[in-house]
């Protein structure tokens, strides 16, 4: 095949097959390196035939895999009667075309699978709209690279995800056209956004809110569905959900908070992604108590929740405490990631979203988080303290506000961490002693 291959990044139904180059640096489990990549496949509805590793010190400039491996894949494409190669790591649009060549059939790297599983999953009019960016910005200059190799134009509309994002067609457009497309876009999704913090702020104020947040497939819209009676859709596939949904939760005793449930994280999301679903994740980065659920019947639970850590720091959701649930006990009996996480974390809760085991004892340290203690403090704007101000509207709830000259008298409910983060951003604010005291129990858990 001398051209073509990349005309329909989709592979649902076909057949495929799974590498993973093992580079020293390369994160993924040791034992079984393509699990991840075959799930992601599964997702997308590949058919997985074959699968290949090499090891290397570095990857080849060429074609990342060696040259002898490349033409043993060519040989397993013919023997399986492959339509695709995935592999694990992320190539160079030169990597892919040359690969291509060699083994006449298309090849994905893994940016590219998950993008494809996100643009078949999109559905709200923003989710799209972050999808087709993250196209043009991901694929689209190596869509553009084969392109100048090739000598033949394919002409015809592509099925597939050509039309569900911005594919093959894209190719005859100049490349400025595509710029304009993409500032378009970023100002489409700014504006997005720009609502959606407004509303989320606005949410703040009204409610505490908490976010439901972790690895794909954790239950994380299982347990949002058993809380808020919500319609959330929860799947066994990767990134079943892919935008927010927000609904209350009745803790009992008029206790009221707001619950949204959010796209699942993977490791290493290709950045673009992190990037352009950052605004999917708003809802998390404002919440007041971030809910990290946690899958333990996974082999890989330990790593997942690394994993889950490091994404909230990355999009600057570090504020805001976090509360581990580990999810599906009724999966597991004491097993040991089980108990190796209860002890790291005392203050976890084991809990089956499904059956609804010890959900009582999420709603109980919920109910702690929302009651936090009472601050009474006074700010001196005079002393430039809009920062504190802003901090508290955002982070606290405000029971009591009383402006008096150029000083106001608050009375908050807030957590410990916000706390000793409003002290750590200028005591002077705080006019201490009399005016600034604590009360009131529940704080935390
Ligand atoms: N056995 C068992 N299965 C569960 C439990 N919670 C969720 N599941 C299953 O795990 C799968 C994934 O659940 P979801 O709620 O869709 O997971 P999610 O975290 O929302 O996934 P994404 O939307 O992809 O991020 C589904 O098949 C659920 O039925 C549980 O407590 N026990
Ligand atoms: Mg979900």
């Amino acid at each position: 095949m001398e051209s073509g291959q990349r005309e329909k990044l989709a592979v649902a139904s076909e057949r495929a097959i799974l590498v993973a180059c093992l580079l020293p640096d390369t994160e993924v489990n040791p034992h079984d390196p393509l699990d991840e990549l075959r799930s992601l496949a599964a997702t997308a509805g590949a058919v997985v035939v074959d699968e290949v590793l090499q090891k290397r010190q570095k990857p080849s400039a060429k074609s990342f895999l060696g040259k002898g491996k490349v033409q043993e894949l060519a040989e397993r494409v013919k023997l399986h009667q492959a339509q695709v190669i995935i592999l694990e790591n992320d190539l160079s649009p030169s990597q892919i075309g040359n690969i291509e060549k060699v083994c006449e059939v298309k090849v994905l790297d893994r940016s590219e699978l998950i993008l494809d599983i996100f643009a078949a999953r999109a559905q709200t009019h923003e989710a799209r709209l972050q999808v087709e960016l993250a196209q043009l910005e991901y694929t689209y200059p190596r869509l553009r690279a084969m392109w100048t190799h090739l000598e033949r134009i394919v002409g015809g509309a592509p099925a597939g995800i050509g039309t569900r994002g911005p594919g093959e067609q894209q190719l005859e457009i100049d490349r400025r056209i595509v710029q304009r497309k993409k500032s378009i876009l970023k100002k489409e999704i700014e504006s997005l956004q720009a609502r959606k913090t407004r509303e989320v702020e606005a949410r703040n104020t009204d409610h505490f809110t908490v976010g439901l947040v972790g690895y794909t497939n954790a239950g994380k819209s299982t347990l949002f569905n058993t809380v808020t009676d919500g319609e959330a859709y929860a799947a066994d596939q990767l990134f079943a959900t892919l935008s927010t949904r927000t609904r209350e939760w009745k803790l009992g005793n008029g206790d009221t908070v707001m619950l949204s449930d959010t796209v699942g994280f993977v490791r290493n999301l290709p950045h673009h992604l992190v990037a352009s679903f950052k605004a999917t994740l708003e809802e998390a980065v404002h919440s007041q108590l971030l809910l990290v659920v946690l899958d333990v019947s996974d082999p890989h639970c330990q790593r997942q929740l690394r994993t889950v850590n490091e994404v909230l720091d990355s999009i600057g959701a570090t504020e805001q405490p976090r509360l581990l649930v580990l999810n599906k006990i009724d999966k597991v009996d004491h097993n040991v990631d089980l108990l190796l996480l209860q002890k790291e974390y005392p203050d976890a809760i084991p809990l089956s979203a499904a059956t609804g085991r010890h959900i009582d004892q999420l709603v109980e340290a919920v109910r702690g988080h929302l009651h936090g203690g009472t601050v009474t403090l006074t700010l001196n704007l005079a002393q430039a303290d809009g920062k504190a101000l802003t901090f508290l509207e955002n982070r606290a709830t405000v029971l009591e506000r009383d402006y008096q000259n150029d000083r106001v008298h608050m009375t908050v409910k807030i957590g410990h961490r916000q706390l000793d983060q409003l002290k750590a951003m200028g005591t002077s604010a705080i006019l201490p002693d009399e005016h600034a005291q604590t009360s009131g129990s529940g704080w935390g858990r």
